[in-house]
């Protein structure tokens, strides 16, 4: 049991909450404002519960299906959890039956009456990892974008919502961002991914590359692979680009931290070019010297 397990034993909520400092994106750095650092690890302990049910992920002990009313011995059904999750998601929005009771969902009640958000981002993300136990390829390339929809732009979405930034043009280029992200991380975790069984590379492109299932499975990518993912990164590429303008849209640090969203998707993109498209040994690691040039470039507005 490492130190953070060991944490979520006692209190579940401390663990999750724990997980921001290692992810891919920051979820509330220091330069925002307190307010706003507040309301987005709130959203932030949802989005990390919902996918670590989705990925199997949750602490040994059972914890977070005792507080959602789960059985103990069908904790590890995810459909079962995630039902028992989203009915404790309404309780956030409509108290008549009494507060939520899962301690990750009551702390985002606050937010949810301060910044008057809705139930759909959160019902997306619920949705996006409930398809995850169901659908494991995709055949076509707008199937993935459909996925996207509910994985990854309700994200983008919430964080318009908690800075009170929301405009119909903002929320489209932010789902072109969020949607760019998401496919640069699936292009990144393939082999990772491979290993829960599940392929986000669209089957009608594998095809069109000559790229098997048993490619992928390789320690290291072959042509065929490095020719698809290189195509799929320009594909990510370009939607970022579409994105982009909505830095320049904002002000101040939202700006910043926008920046440094679209430069981490560019710099991913970058260090997978520089790895010659071969993600299969693990994610290509984006140095902060390109991190930081490629913010530099969006906050100038030349890109
Ligand atoms: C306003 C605006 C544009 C904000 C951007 C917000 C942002 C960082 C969106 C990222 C969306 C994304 C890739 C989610 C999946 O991440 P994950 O780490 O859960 O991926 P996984 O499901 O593959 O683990």
């Amino acid at each position: 049991m490492t130190a953070t397990d060991t944490t979520r034993a006692v209190a579940p909520e401390h663990g999750t909450l724990a997980k921001a400092a290692d992810e891919n994106f920051p979820v509330a750095p220091f330069f925002l404002p307190r307010a706003w650092r507040t309301d987005l690890m709130a959203v932030y302990g949802f989005a990390r519960l919902v996918d670590d049910i989705g990925d199997g992920d949750l602490a040994p002990g059972g914890a977070d299906a005792r507080l959602l009313g789960v059985p103990e011995d069908r904790a590890d059904d995810r459909l079962l959890m995630l039902d028992a999750f989203e009915e404790d998601l309404r309780r956030v929005f409509d108290a008549s039956d009494g507060p939520p009771r899962h301690p990750l969902l009551r702390g985002l009640v606050p937010t949810v009456r301060r910044r008057a958000l809705t139930p759909e981002p959160f019902l997306g993300l619920i949705a996006a990892n409930r398809q995850d136990q169901l659908v494991a390829r995709y055949e076509t390339y707008d199937d993935l974008l459909a996925y996207c929809e509910l994985s990854a732009n309700p994200v983008g979405r919430l964080v318009l919502a908690v800075t009170g930034t929301s405009t119909p043009e903002r929320i489209r280029r932010s789902d072109e961002i969020c949607t760019a992200l998401q496919i640069v991380e699936h292009l990144q975790d393939v082999a990772e991914d491979l290993g829960r069984d599940r392929i986000y590379l669209p089957a009608e492109d594998m095809k069109r590359f000559h790229v098997q299932e048993t490619d992928l499975a390789a320690p290291t990518a072959n042509a065929s692979v490095r020719a698809l993912i290189a195509y799929e990164s320009g594909r990510a590429r370009d939607l970022l680009n579409e994105g982009a303008p909505l830095v320049g849209s904002v002000h101040g640090r939202l700006r910043l931290l926008l920046a440094g969203f679209v430069a981490g998707g560019r710099a991913a993109l970058r260090a997978i070019a520089a790895a010659d498209h071969d993600v299969l040994p693990g994610p290509p690691k984006a140095g902060k010297v390109h991190l930081l040039r490629e913010a530099g470039v969006v906050l100038r507005g030349e890109g």
